[in-house]
């Protein structure tokens, strides 16, 4: 997903994955089904838990876990974001991410290719 233009230039426009803040009382596998719910519309599920990264970024530190999920649909409405992209392994690279993701997409492509 395209992120909207953000206070925060090095974050503004930047491509990161659909997710968002953990709720009080949720798991962080419950947060992103919600998230993702509320952002795009879709229903997905949680196959297993991928990484979990922390990263500093100038004016804040975020700890972020990814999951692998599946959809039986990508039919989705936009709702935060300005574009969207699905993409092959191969084409991960080639997106100006936020810096908080790039752990994550050399993994999907490290696991993909194998
Ligand atoms: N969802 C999501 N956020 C990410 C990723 N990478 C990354 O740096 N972030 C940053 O992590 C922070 C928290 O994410 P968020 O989705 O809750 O962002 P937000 O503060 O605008 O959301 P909110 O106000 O709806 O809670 C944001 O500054 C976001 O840009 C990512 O891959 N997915």
């Amino acid at each position: 997903m395209r992120t909207r233009p953000n206070k925060f230039d090095y974050i503004s426009k930047k491509f990161e994955f659909p997710g968002g803040k953990i709720e009080s009382g949720e798991s962080p596998a419950e947060t992103v089904v919600r998230e993702i719910h509320e952002e795009l519309k879709m229903n997905i599920e949680v196959e297993k838990e991928f990484l979990v990264v922390n990263h500093q970024y100038p004016d804040f530190g975020i700890e972020m876990h990814s999951f692998i999920c599946s959809t039986p649909t990508r039919e989705l409405e936009l709702s935060e974001h300005i574009s969207f992209k699905w993409l092959d392994a191969n084409e991960l690279e080639a997106l100006d991410w936020a810096a908080a993701d790039i752990l994550i997409v050399d993994k999907l492509i490290k696991e993909i290719e194998q």
